[in-house]
């Protein structure tokens, strides 16, 4: 229940968001719990190649993934295909991976001379910007996925790199540049290198008939996502300009941007693809969303809204030094500041005395459909583990003991060997607060 006070502060919120107000019942259905979880789910399962488990919803903590056979310790329960995902900008100095299934790409030779290259440039890893080798790369989006929206002007001009390196490895003894060269256009082949080749980049995925089917990164990539994202010469996008200047910012700020990106461009290609399919690809502007076209664009947007929550400012949890009694109002500031172009007065100054390391702890996201429906226990049966043979990027679950047919599977979200008082503290930041059977016992 709402006190008259946060009821106002609710319905002043309200008038903040410019689309709220164009689209309100679109927004809304949109925000509505997805119907039909359970043959969602069921369905999804049947396309994953280990499908012991199930999703239930459950009373308490909403959706939960549940033992449907008994798995031995160490067995695999789940490879989770990610429904969108990015890999961090400062990883991208480490690894040249393909931006659709997250695998190495190109050589050995390759991995190490773009990583020396770099190096040699100054870029380290906790650089921010987002940056490609430009020269062995084509420009030419459907040949490789290796470059995930990066920014264009960053990727082409060596001399950016150089200029946003804040360090540089010093101590690390450099070879000469054409070394580094042979190494990324493959002259030089080191020893025993084709002892660890590097897993062909493709998608994988089951067909009609539940064989393996096989379809180029590079094409899947561009149908689901990245054809409205491209900035590069395959651009269709109407205003390149601001699609560029978009992607520079999310790489400057929260590569989190990009991900959500994503998420939207995804469901616009379905969007796309189901109207065709009803419409004889009639194109019609969101704003004219009539009843058939909002149930197919519910319909586009059903794999997100499966794990989607609520907004950023309804969701984010509350900082520590925020009492819970001005809950409403903090809120209501954070969703002012997504909506105001004072946010950039605010942070920009923030930002620039960061310099370039404020990114420096995040790795990368990406949206598990079926993991994200595992809930958390501070004694879990369950861990996210890579083994050797994981080499894409597909979420892996693995027992920790053995699971018996029908019991709730469940990972740790944070160390579950801390106190108490630590594990709750760092659960409020994922904004709940546990109840395990272990937090429950030393609760009381
Ligand atoms: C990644 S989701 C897990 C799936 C979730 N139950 C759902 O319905 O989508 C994490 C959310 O599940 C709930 N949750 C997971 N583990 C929990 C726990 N041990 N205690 C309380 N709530 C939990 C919290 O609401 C949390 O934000």
């Amino acid at each position: 229940m709402q006190s008259g006070a946060e009821e106002r502060c609710f319905s002043e919120m309200a008038s903040v968001c410019p689309i709220d107000e164009k689209c309100a019942s679109q927004v809304s259905s949109l925000l509505q719990p997805p119907s039909s979880l359970q043959d969602y789910f069921d369905n999804l399962i049947s396309t994953r190649p280990s499908q012991g488990i199930k999703v239930h919803q459950n009373t308490h903590l909403g959706k939960g993934v549940y033992a449907e056979v008994d798995f031995r310790e160490e067995e695999l329960v789940l490879k989770d295909q990610m429904l969108v995902g990015i890999q961090h900008s400062s990883n991208k100095v480490d690894c040249l991976v393909c931006s659709f299934c997250f695998r190495f790409i190109g050589s050995i030779e390759l991995q190490i001379g773009r990583k020396l290259y770099l190096q040699n440039l100054g870029v380290s890893a906790n650089d921010c910007c987002d940056m490609e080798t430009s020269s062995h790369v084509s420009n030419n989006c459907f040949d490789t996925v290796s470059s995930d929206m990066e920014d264009e002007s960053q990727v082409k001009n060596h001399q950016n790199l150089e200029n946003c390196a804040s360090s540089s490895s010093k101590d690390n003894i450099s070879l000469p540049n054409g070394v580094v060269e042979s190494l990324m256009n493959g002259e030089l082949v080191l020893p025993y290198s084709n002892k660890f080749p590097i897993a062909f980049c493709c998608f994988l995925f089951w067909g009609m008939q539940r064989s393996i089917l096989f379809k180029s990164c590079a094409e899947t990539d561009w149908e689901l996502f990245h054809s409205i994202l491209c900035t590069g010469e395959r651009s269709e996008s109407p205003s390149r300009e601001a699609l560029s200047k978009f992607i520079q910012h999310a790489n400057g700020t929260n590569d989190i941007f990009l991900l959500a990106a994503k998420a939207i461009s995804f469901t616009i290609l379905r969007y796309r693809k189901l109207e065709a399919a009803h419409q004889g690809g009639k194109h019609t502007s969101p704003d004219a969303l009539d009843g058939s076209d909002l149930s197919l664009l519910l319909e586009a947007w059903k794999p997100i809204s499966m794990g989607y929550k609520r907004r950023w400012w309804d969701c984010i949890a509350l900082p520590d030094d925020v009492d819970y009694s001005d809950e409403a109002s903090f809120r209501k500031q954070i969703k002012e500041l997504a909506f105001t172009k004072e946010a950039e007065l605010v942070t920009r100054p923030i930002l620039d005395s960061l310099g370039d390391d404020y990114s420096i702890c995040c790795q990368g996201t990406a949206f598990f459909p079926l993991q994200s429906c595992m809930n958390h226990s501070c004694c879990p049966n369950a861990k996210a583990f890579k083994r050797e043979e994981d080499r894409d990027g597909q979420a892996t679950i693995i027992a920790c003991r053995p699971i018996s047919k029908g019991e709730e599977v469940t990972i740790s979200y944070i160390d579950e060997d801390l106190p108490y008082e630590e594990r709750q503290a760092l659960l409020a930041d994922y904004g709940f607060k546990c109840r395990c059977p272990k937090c429950l016992k030393e609760e009381s």
